[in-house]
């Protein structure tokens, strides 16, 4: 059975919020929810202050959805609605200046997004960066995906970084590429209150504290959708650019257009679009077919008149690489599948995007 949105928010209807008294729906305290197949993810929109209150009725949540017929994997998240005062390690914060800052060493940053989780993000930004390291570039990659980062396990890296003086972060690096991610710094079963100071606070962690060294290249793999990551990262620092992933499925396609929007307002250029999951080629007799359609990408591009990319074939050993913990470029360099990200590597550097 498919699992819809309203069988989601059915089944939490009887879970009491503990401040207001009346169900958690209808206190309007469920909010982003993404059903995409059985994978279901929200957030809790509560008051910081009582986030320890909050932390059964998340359980209760998690357990409600997936007792569903059809729930896959529930991820919910604890998330603030109000301000509170800085916490005192936000020092940093208050020191800089307000305006985009550009982050000494890094030469360029460029942001990849999607309107839609699951289309591909991080699987682009893992292979991307690693081909880039291929053409010699110096290539940092920062994991933003707060909801849920993919970066170490695609790079194949484990373990916490390190601080050895409590200041500065040493970040992880695998493939020629020199990667940190926010999910490193939380505990991974820990619920999360991601409050909007807090973001920032280690938003500009990750860019000011970890030595990422002299890079080319800092590619940033956001979360979906045009939430306060992205915001706070394009008002923040200086972007030089982003990249929006979509699928060719007209959904996709529409979330990518809010992503294109969200980046013209604040004022970041959009180097391109990237069809991904584009033609699917057989791995057996090497058939090709368009599971998700085909061109629905190039004529969004088209009509808003931002380059298209690339298009990356939707292809068993993309996954099976990625999952594997080294990205298909790496993996398997000579392939078509890799030649798709080598190709697009060297045309970013080619129009010194990169
Ligand atoms: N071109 C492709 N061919 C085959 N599998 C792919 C391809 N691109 C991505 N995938 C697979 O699709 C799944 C989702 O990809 P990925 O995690 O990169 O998406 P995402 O957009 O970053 O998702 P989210 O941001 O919601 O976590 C992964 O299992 C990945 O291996």
């Amino acid at each position: 059975m498919t699992l819809t949105r309203d069988a989601v928010l059915a089944a939490m209807k009887d879970i009491t919020d503990p401040v207001s008294g009346s169900d958690i729906v209808a206190a309007g305290l469920v909010r982003a929810l993404s059903v995409e197949g059985g994978a279901v993810r929200f957030v809790l929109e509560i008051d910081p202050a009582k986030a320890d209150t909050y932390g059964p009725v998340r359980d209760s949540c998690e357990a409600a959805v997936k007792a569903l017929d059809g729930a896959g994997p529930v991820s919910v998240v604890l998330t603030g609605h109000s301000a509170p005062k800085p916490p005192p390690d936000l020092k940093a914060q208050k020191a800089k200046p307000q305006g985009p800052q550009s982050v000494p060493g890094i030469d360029r940053i460029v942001a990849i997004a999607s309107g839609k989780g699951g289309v591909g993000k991080s699987t682009v930004s893992a292979n991307l960066a690693c081909a880039l390291a291929a053409e010699g570039r110096r290539v940092g990659l920062l994991d933003a995906d707060v909801y849920g980062p993919s970066q170490p396990r695609m790079l194949g890296v484990s373990g916490r970084p390190a601080s050895p003086d409590g200041k500065t972060i040493l970040p992880l690096r695998n493939f020629g590429v020199t990667m940190m991610s926010i999910g490193l710094m939380t505990n991974e079963r820990e619920a999360v209150v991601w409050r909007g100071p807090m973001l920032m606070g280690a938003l500009q962690q990750m860019m000011n504290q970890v030595q990422w060294g002299a890079l080319d290249v800092l590619i940033v793999d956001l979360p979906p959708g045009t939430g306060d990551v992205a915001m706070t990262l394009a008002q923040k620092f200086t972007l030089d650019g982003a990249i929006v992933v979509s699928t060719p499925q007209d959904v996709a396609l529409l979330d990518a257009r809010k992503g294109i929007d969200m980046f013209a307002k604040l004022g970041t250029p959009i180097h391109g679009l990237i069809e991904n999951m584009s033609t699917h080629v057989c791995s057996n007799c090497g058939h090709e077919e368009h599971i998700f359609g085909h061109g629905g990408v190039a004529r969004e591009a088209d009509a808003m008149g931002v380059p298209l990319l690339a298009e990356i074939p939707l292809h068993l050993d993309i996954r099976t690489a990625a999952d594997g913990g080294a990205p298909i470029v790496v993996s398997k360099p000579d392939s078509a599948q890799a030649r798709a990200f080598r190709d697009l590597a060297r045309q970013l550097v080619g129009a010194g995007q990169a």
